[in-house]
């Protein structure tokens, strides 16, 4: 069997992956909060985690193999637009409203991973229950925050229950904190009810207007922490596998799950593999709703940048780097899947590419993956090149918007470049440019991308693209 190595941030060492149970391999990731679109930053997890299901289920079989990803919610921000529509004259109760809002954001986060290529979690080959609701397990949290108050290690205080850190005491060891640090340097007010600074909530009291769960301390709703916890040990037990997200939830979100887990379940292990994916930024910063710096998947896919592209341009970065999305690596990702695409032609995929999975294995080193692919594309082992890309799930979807179109259509485009370019080199001389300008916007206008270097000019079919608009022209 292959030897998989991941790096755990629990004890930052790569290690060797042994499973708990090689016929169940178990694994949840943290998901979306659904009140808005994913950004293409949310999207970074989504691939990084697919990669590690696409391994585990290779190297241990499909059906042994669970995938868990939850959705959560319960959350101001889906409350508020509810209540935005709801001002705004739409029919229906607040609840339905929220429920609305989550159902939307739901369905485009499927449609927008999907098209990702990332395969949907599944309980060993079920997905009915991998995708768990944070509004579906309100009773399995209660229950775990009422074991944690009766074992001391949470307390209830004016319709809030709160985790006591200092009952733990490996309160920061994930992510290396230490808890008089961490008082010191807070600077947010802190809540009269809290006995130390640092004790997070499980449970808070709701307005009568906002979505309740009725509980044992009043009408109220989980924290978020507690949500994972709760899921996590309902669906795959005390201990499991591996634990993912990204490294932005290492503190606080994760080590408030371990504390509440591993106080819950003090034999157990929890997780015993912590995975963090790095960020995509932009200009240095983190991708985030909150600063704004944002372009959603479907911003991409509407203009006609393919999930592949995405995907592949993700895997150019290992996932415990930072990375930024760049045109140029947009540019490239389409030209080389394109040309990968074009090499197809009746092959099949043969084996699996032994260094393929090796790189995979080797806590997910898709840069080194990508340099086989080329080789292998290099020495014109085509099949071995169609079993690399189906393993890494970059098989699906032509990536070469040029592919998808009908012959004739392209030969049209290959055409229209040629007269483009040769009017550019008539307008160089006569210095003028109006031809030029009609011909590139006559393209425009048919949904055509006008890509125009010195060296070269490019006619991709953009998003409205619209074949009978070229006609007439030349
Ligand atoms: N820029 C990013 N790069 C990589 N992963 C990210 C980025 N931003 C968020 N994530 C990840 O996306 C997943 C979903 O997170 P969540 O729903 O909390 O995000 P969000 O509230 O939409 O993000 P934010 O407010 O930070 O933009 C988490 O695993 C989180 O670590
Ligand atoms: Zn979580």
């Amino acid at each position: 069997m292959v030897e998989i190595n991941l790096h755990n941030s629990r004890t930052r060492k790569k290690e060797p992956f042994a499973p708990i149970d090689a016929s169940d391999v178990r694994i949840y990731v943290c998901g979306p909060t659904v009140y808005d679109r994913a950004h293409l930053g949310n999207a970074r997890p989504v691939v990084v985690f697919d990669l590690l299901y696409r391994l585990m289920r290779h190297v241990y079989g499909e059906e042994h193999v669970t995938y868990v990803r939850n959705f959560t919610d319960v959350d101001d921000r889906i409350n508020a637009t509810a209540l935005a529509r709801r001002e705004a004259g739409a029919e229906g109760s607040l609840e339905e409203l929220i429920a609305e809002r989550s159902e939307e954001t739901i369905r485009w986060y499927h449609e927008d991973m999907d098209a990702l290529g990332a395969l949907r979690p599944a309980i060993k080959g079920d997905q009915s229950r991998a995708e768990p609701r944070a509004t579906q397990y309100i009773g399995q949290m209660i229950e775990m925050i009422e074991g944690l108050i009766a074992s001391g290690h949470a307390y209830a205080a004016e319709g809030h229950v709160l985790f006591s850190v200092e009952s733990y005491e490996d309160y920061g060891a994930l992510s290396g904190r230490l808890v008089e640090d961490m008082i010191a340097g807070a600077r947010v007010e802190v809540a009269p009810y809290k006995r130390n600074p640092m004790d997070f909530v499980l449970w808070k009291p709701s307005t009568d207007e906002l979505p309740g769960w009725d509980s044992p301390w009043g009408r109220g709703r989980p924290g978020w922490h507690i949500e994972c916890s709760a899921m996590s040990y309902e669906l795959l037990g005390e201990s499991f596998d591996i634990h993912g997200g990204g490294i932005d939830l290492q503190f606080p979100h994760h080590e408030n799950e371990i504390a509440q887990s591993c106080c819950a379940h003090p034999k157990a292990d929890f997780a015993r593999v912590w995975m963090h994916n790095e960020m995509l930024q932009v200009e240095g910063k983190k991708m985030s709703k909150s600063l704004g710096n944002f372009f959603t998947v479907r911003d991409l896919l509407d203009q006609a940048v393919s999930g592949e592209v995405m995907r592949y341009v993700f895997m150019l970065t290992h996932y415990r780097s930072p990375m930024d999305w760049t045109e140029k690596k947009r540019n490239d990702a389409q030209k080389e899947l394109g040309k990968w695409h074009r090499m197809k032609g009746d092959n099949q995929p043969g084996e699996v590419p032994q260094e393929i999975l090796a790189a995979l294995a080797d806590d997910l080193n898709t840069p080194r993956a990508i340099t086989e692919l080329r080789r292998l594309a290099d020495i014109g082992d085509i099949p071995g090149l169609l079993a690399g890309l189906e393993l890494l799930g970059l098989k699906t979807v032509s990536s070469d918007m040029l592919d998808l179109l009908q012959a004739a259509d392209r030969e049209k485009l290959g055409e229209l470049a040629e007269s483009l370019a040769a009017a550019r080199a008539a307008a160089m001389e006569s210095k003028d440019f109006s031809k030029v300008d009609e011909l590139k916007n006559a393209l425009i206008a048919a949904g055509v991308e006008v890509r125009m270097s010195k060296a070269e000019i490019e006619l991709l079919p953009g998003p409205g693209f619209d074949a009978a608009k070229l006609e007439g022209l030349e």
